[in-house]
């Protein structure tokens, strides 16, 4: 069974889907954590949650029960298009309220302001939580995924609905630590540090991704809940924990930061840039091997 942050007719369904779940083992769960908590449990072998939208940014929810409990680890992501569908009940008269998860009404908020200046905007737990809120008479529209439609007998009130075009949103696929799945030449690590307060130390952590040629492609910061001013930082940067290089850079940041948790190693949805080669930290690491043998010098 595959736990997915639902209910039916949401994005991350759909994300999931795309991952190569079969419907038949899919199961929703009300919210990010409820669904990563089933994973823990062992009660889902998967969670599928997503994790950041070009528009609005980070997704709280999927970062905070990233790092509170047990560890999970990534093992693939998907990119989405998204786009809302406005949906209201068939013949349902005025629109006086509108629903949706905050971060869909933060990527629509123009289109509201022109469309339907007069509606209360109202946030739910996700995009099908809204339109299932609809349906049951809560709200009068409901900005949804497009595929909600199929779930719940709505009627379309506006298709192709988006502030800003081309907005993605980023799902990972998360299960229990094992093996990573084998590398790709095209993957992405995530991981997550608690940089400690003093001068230097995240510029620290970077430098040791610099000096072996790795490219970070997100850091985020989310407070630890102690200290204020106490901050985890996200990083994601290019290859797999199975390179030299990349298993070189993550003992570092973990002797930096001994709580250094690996959120994992996995392909990227959308490959790009060439592939950093690893000769030369092969090459090294024998030439040491090499000297300790007192076969050179
Ligand atoms: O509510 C949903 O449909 C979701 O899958 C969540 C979510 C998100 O958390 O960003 C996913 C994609 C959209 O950006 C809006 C909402």
């Amino acid at each position: 069974m595959l736990a997915y942050f639902g209910p039916q007719g949401t994005f991350t369904e759909q994300a999931a889907l795309g991952l190569g779940a079969s419907p038949d083992e899919l199961v929703p769960y009300d919210t990010v954590p409820a669904a990563l908590a089933a994973t823990r449990r062992g009660d889902a072998e998967a969670a599928c949650v997503p994790v950041e939208n070009s528009v609005e940014g980070a997704v709280p929810a999927t970062m905070d029960a990233l790092t509170e409990g047990e560890p999970l680890v990534a093992v693939a992501e998907t990119v989405l298009d998204v786009r809302f569908s406005v949906l209201v009940r068939p013949g349902g008269g005025e629109v006086k309220t509108v629903a949706s998860h905050p971060h869909a009404l933060a990527q629509v908020r123009h289109w509201l302001a022109e469309h339907l200046p007069a509606a209360d905007v109202v946030a739910t737990t996700s995009t099908a939580a809204a339109a299932r809120a609809v349906l049951a008479g809560e709200f009068d529209a409901a900005v949804s995924a497009p595929v909600a439609v199929r779930h719940y007998p709505l009627e379309v009130l506006a298709t192709d609905v988006a502030d800003v075009r081309d907005a993605k949103t980023r799902f990972l696929l998360l299960r229990r630590p094992g093996p990573p799945p084998a590398p790709t030449g095209q993957d992405r690590t995530s991981v997550v540090v608690t940089a400690t307060d003093r001068v230097g130390a995240l510029s620290e952590l970077l430098t040791e991704l610099a000096l072996r040629r790795i490219n970070l492609t997100r850091i985020e910061s989310r407070p630890t809940k102690g200290r204020l001013g106490e901050y985890r930082f996200y990083i994601d940067f290019d290859g797999h924990v199975a390179e030299p290089r990349v298993g070189d850079a993550l003992a570092a940041l973990r002797r930096h930061c001994p709580d250094t948790r690996f959120l994992g190693s996995y392909p990227k949805a959308e490959p790009g840039g060439a592939p950093v080669g690893d000769e030369e930290f092969v090459a090294a690491a024998e030439w040491v091997a090499a000297v300790r043998e007192g076969r050179g010098a």
